[in-house]
């Protein structure tokens, strides 16, 4: 089959014709540059009235040029039209799907409307040709991390506020670089020193703002322009390699593949690259001409789901600017679903994304230095994060939250020693009692202005199926409702309903990501947190995941 492949969702208008059976994908693109500033809709628009149709016509007359395959000269050019149907600037998605249409319907052949972020993924993911990875989209107006469970793409984790490589541009454009701000960052960094940034994660969520306002300020204040440069890659890559790695341990897959711009930084793939030798996963980032945007990766993406028959009719051919990849029905990968969830075996030394944890009577939890982060960061958070989980495990347990005691802590060797509690972890038995308790435990914390900061089901443990009767209590005396929370690493003190929203999202993000039919368990948690809770932190929680994250 060969396809034409068609994008113009921002910068890029390209088209590219992609051929399953020679297994070759031409890209003909030409790129919107701005004047000054940033992406302007409007002109980014005008680029693409006039870009788009020139792209796609070398690109059809190049699929003429090569019918080499036994195809009479008469025969159709290609055999299917994708297009970018979205997410992506409104104005230049609706010129890409009317070249789309115009084409399709000429040539009498099926059209495909391709989800931009899902063909940014799926083109590693084919080249590496790994199964079920985790996938970190690090694009211009996105950032997310994605896992297939039970027949679509979950949102394990995301940028709370821009996308990472528009954070990038933004801090450029306050030094009056022209765009894109990302390759210059990069080329300055080389010659950075390490100055202190903000780093933000909550779970596998991040933002961006609070270090992209550091920065400039570090700028306006006279630091050395590469030294926040190189600070700035320093942290924002090592937050997106955390995040990843968080994701790995969550799902148990040992597979990471990366997609957008981005991703074309060499010091982001090194440091991903390093974190996943470290714990002995698979990494896999496309070549350049596929991370960036291009139509190659739509006509790829695009001849797999016509394959599986996923058309579209040109009336129903709308674009959809804020289409959102974990919305999308997978109708590509059926059969294939071999994700896992980790977290169900107790063995003696457990390995998490952060800390090894060897168990014993009593636990000892030992935040290793990760080479992939600069030594003088890697110290600051193991160091903050233990100070931080010894303190709020304690004060926690005042509040009547079950969390182990604590027996010893060793700041400088970021190492605390603690009670065992619980028999697995709750990603291992993922019921809906023990989510309502978690639920009432988060709800209790946050009335006294606590935040956990990454209630994951990997950080409550739980008795055993058959608590109320068996061995479940074989480490301590429990009750079939009964879980306790562990990993205060990233909790803090706060009276912001946001923070106590994240807390919320983040826990049911878990479970999202991992459960087959997570619905009962989200409910059962709201109505257990609303109980004990304030309705107002749960409305926040509704705030929090309708927000456009395409900025
Ligand atoms: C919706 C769609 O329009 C959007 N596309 C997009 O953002 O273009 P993409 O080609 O994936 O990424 C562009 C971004 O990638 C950054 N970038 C390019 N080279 C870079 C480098 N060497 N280091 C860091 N950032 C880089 C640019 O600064 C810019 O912000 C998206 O995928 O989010
Ligand atoms: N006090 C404890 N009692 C019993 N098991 C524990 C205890 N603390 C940790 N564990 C086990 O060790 C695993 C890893 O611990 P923890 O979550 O604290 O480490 P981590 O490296 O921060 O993990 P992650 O970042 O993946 O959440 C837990 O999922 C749990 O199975
Ligand atoms: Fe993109």
């Amino acid at each position: 089959m060969r396809v034409l492949g068609i994008e113009g969702t921002a910068w890029a208008a390209s088209a590219a014709i992609h051929d399953t059976e020679a297994d070759t994908t031409d890209i003909f693109t030409d790129a919107y540059a701005p004047e000054s500033g940033g992406i302007h809709p409007r002109e980014a628009a005008e680029h693409m009235r006039g870009a788009v149709p020139t792209q796609v016509a070398t690109a059809l007359d190049h699929a003429r040029g090569t019918v080499s395959d036994g195809r009479p000269d008469d025969a159709l050019p290609v055999d299917a039209v994708a297009f970018s149907r979205g997410p992506g600037l409104g104005p230049c998605l609706r010129i890409v799907a009317t070249a789309a249409r115009t084409v399709a319907q000429r040539l009498d052949v099926p059209l495909v409307g391709v989800n931009h972020m899902l063909a940014h993924l799926e083109i590693g993911r084919a080249s590496a040709g790994f199964s079920s990875p985790v996938c970190l989209n690090a694009s211009g107006a996105n950032a997310h991390l994605l896992g297939y469970h039970g027949g679509r793409y979950r949102m394990l984790g995301e940028t709370m506020d821009t996308g990472v490589g528009n954070a990038i541009d933004k801090f450029t454009r306050h030094l009056d670089w022209s765009h894109p701000g990302g390759p210059k960052v990069e080329a300055a960094a080389e010659d950075g020193e390490y100055v202190d940034l903000p780093y933000v994660v909550k779970g596998m969520d991040f933002s961006f703002s609070g270090i992209m306002s550091a920065a400039k300020q570090a700028v306006d204040d006279g630091v050395a322009v590469e030294d926040v440069c190189f600070s700035l890659q320093e942290h924002v890559f090592g937050m997106l390699t955390e995040v990843a790695e968080r994701a790995l341990s969550l799902t148990g897959s040992d597979e990471l593949v990366l997609g957008g711009g981005v991703g074309q930084n060499a010091r982001l793939r090194e440091m991903l690259a390093e974190m996943c030798d470290q714990r002995g996963a698979s990494f896999h980032a496309p070549e350049p001409r596929f991370l960036r945007d291009n139509a190659g990766m739509i006509a790829v993406l695009g001849a797999r789901m016509a394959a599986a028959g996923d058309t579209v009719a040109v009336e129903e051919s709308r674009v959809r600017p804020n289409w959102r990849p974990n919305d999308v029905p997978v109708t590509w990968r059926s059969g294939e679903d071999v994700s896992r969830v980790a977290g169900a075996a107790d063995e003696t030394t457990q390995r998490g994304a952060e800390a090894t944890v060897t168990l014993g009577e009593r636990v000892v939890k030992h935040r290793e230095p990760k080479s992939y982060r600069h030594p003088d960061l890697d110290a600051r958070l193991r160091r903050e994060r233990t100070r931080a989980e010894a303190r709020l495990l304690h004060d926690a347990r005042k509040l009547g939250v079950s969390t182990p005691v604590v027996r010893d802590v060793d700041p400088r060797e970021s190492t605390i020693a603690m009670e065992r509690v619980g028999a697995v972890d709750l990603a291992g038995r993922l019921d809906e009692a023990s989510v309502a308790t978690v639920g009432r435990h988060l709800a209790t914390l946050h009335g006294s202005g606590m935040v956990h900061g990454d209630p994951t089901t990997r950080n409550v443990r739980v008795p055993a199926a058959e608590a109320d009767g068996g061995d479940g209590d074989a480490v301590d005396g429990t009750s079939a409702d009964r879980a306790w929370l562990i990993d205060f690493g990233l909790g803090y003190h706060s009276d912001d309903a946001e923070d106590y929203a994240m807390d919320l999202h983040v826990f049911e993000g878990s479970i999202v990501g991992t459960a087959d039919d997570p619905e009962p368990l989200l409910a059962a948690f709201e109505s257990a947190y609303r109980e004990v809770g304030a309705e107002s932190v749960v409305a926040q929680l509704r705030d929090v995941e309708g927000r456009g994250r395409y900025q």
